[in-house]
């Protein structure tokens, strides 16, 4: 076990932490092909270079006339020589005439200047331009948008809506992908009951399932279960073997602080080892992180806010590596403070904020509640502000927000 401050009392930077989960997490080298329309939201196992250029001609940007710049004189009167739909193939240009085309029609050869109608008056079976356009205008040349060879999607990208598109673009009809991974979600407590059961005296629903797996399936990971795990070392050591023997990466909430109920940390020690535990953050404090029976595992505390906070900020950063994407981390933005704090806090803080603009500036301001058994308020925001530690705030402060819709919470 190196580097673990699990007993020291000290508790370990949020920066070095996700640096510690970060270097730790091992790519899936598994691949699988996958059609197009399968393929939203997987990661590119192979970088992709075109073999064709799109366009694959030069076509016409407009609805309009095709002419070869050089016959161009005012208020001199083209006769139309053909006429060129999209799809469909072109002579080469009569010189002296003009070509009836439309937007996405193939230039004819020796044509180089496309007159839109609306600057185009037909005279009988002829045609007039008004003004004189340049050479060149509304051509989209051959390989604008793409050439051959070209690298146009990188190995460890996530396949978007417009990525899918390019794709398309240059005939590719499947792709190679990194296979899904599959995470273990265990939900500790003699609390939980599920939703749809009765709630006696004494329990409360278990949340942290359905926020855990929508947070996993927003990954494209797959989630295998044991149910909730009751707070005594047995079944928590049972239920962590068996998630070690079904899923590529064990998520457990609750049962990771310091109480005698809380049993994650030993079992997890017992089984394999913990190399991390406790952060400096808030929520989130007593985050774990180990291996069980050789399968990575991460501990989050049981509060539902501290569930999400965790989740978001160090297991999905994590997975993603996991996942074979090179891109980890999120990206923040600069925004002000809409509101004061004159005490700082020893651990670094993940706000959750509402983001109003107002008269063009961003300013972020707590959402009701920030008490980490407080779901409701992760309901109104926007997203996270990152307070460093020790840090005061004055209304007006720049300070990193992580919008909800840049990590997956949406
Ligand atoms: N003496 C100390 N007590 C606590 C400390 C500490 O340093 N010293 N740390 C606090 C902090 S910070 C956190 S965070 C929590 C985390 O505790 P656990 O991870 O052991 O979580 P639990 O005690 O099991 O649960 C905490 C809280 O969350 C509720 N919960 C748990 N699971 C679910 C679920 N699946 N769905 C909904 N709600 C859930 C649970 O009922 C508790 O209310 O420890 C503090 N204590
Ligand atoms: O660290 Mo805990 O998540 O604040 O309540």
């Amino acid at each position: 076990m190196s580097g673990c401050s699990c007993d020291s009392g000290k508790l370990q930077s949020f920066e070095s932490g996700l640096e510690q989960l970060i270097n730790a997490a091992n790519s899936v080298q598994e691949t699988e092909v996958v059609e197009l329309q399968e393929a939203l939201g997987r990661v590119l196992a192979r970088d992709i270079h075109s073999t064709l250029s799109v366009p694959p001609a030069d076509n016409s940007a407009m609805d309009g006339y095709a002419v070869c710049a050089k016959d161009l004189e005012e208020g001199k009167v083209f006769q139309i020589s053909q006429r060129v739909a999209a799809g469909h193939a072109a002579d080469a240009i009569q010189r002296g005439t003009a070509v009836r085309l439309f937007t996405g029609s193939e230039i004819p050869h020796g044509a180089d200047t496309v007159i839109m109608q609306e600057e185009a008056q037909l005279e009988g079976e002829g045609v007039r331009f008004v003004g004189l356009p340049h050479k060149g205008d509304n051509i989209r040349k051959a390989g604008q948008d793409i050439n051959i060879g070209d690298k146009v999607i990188t190995q460890g990208t996530i396949l978007a809506p417009q990525h899918l598109g390019v794709l398309a673009s240059i005939g590719v009809a499947d792709v190679s992908v990194y296979r899904r991974l599959c995470v273990a979600v265990l939900n500790t407590g003699d609390e939980l009951v599920m939703p749809g059961m009765p709630c006696p005296q004494g329990k409360i629903y278990n949340s942290n399932f359905f926020t855990l797996t929508g947070l996993l399936s927003r990954l494209g990971c797959e989630v295998w279960t044991p149910g909730i795990v009751k707070d005594t070392p047995e079944a928590t050591q049972q239920a962590l073997a068996q998630a070690a023997g079904h899923a590529d990466l064990i998520i457990s909430s609750g049962g990771v602080s310091v109480g005698e109920e809380d049993h994650i940390k030993s079992a997890v020690e017992a089984l394999g080892s913990l190399n991390l535990w406790r952060l400096a953050i808030k929520p989130g404090k007593p985050l774990a992180f180990g291996e069980v029976k050789g399968t990575p595992f991460i501990g989050l505390p049981g509060n539902p806010s501290s569930v999400l906070v965790t989740f978001l900020m160090l297991a999905r950063p994590y997975l993603l590596k996991m996942q074979g994407v090179h891109h980890v981390l999120p990206r923040h933005y600069q925004v002000q403070a809409g509101f004061d704090r004159s005490k700082g806090g020893s651990r670094k803080e993940f706000v959750r904020v509402i983001v109003r603009n107002d008269n063009g500036t961003l300013f972020a301001a707590p959402a009701h509640s920030q008490s980490s058994g407080v779901l409701s308020s992760a309901v109104m925001a926007d997203g996270l502000l990152v307070i460093p530690e020790h840090h005061r705030v004055s209304h007006g402060d720049r300070l990193a927000f992580i919008p909800f819709s840049e990590i997956g919470a949406v």
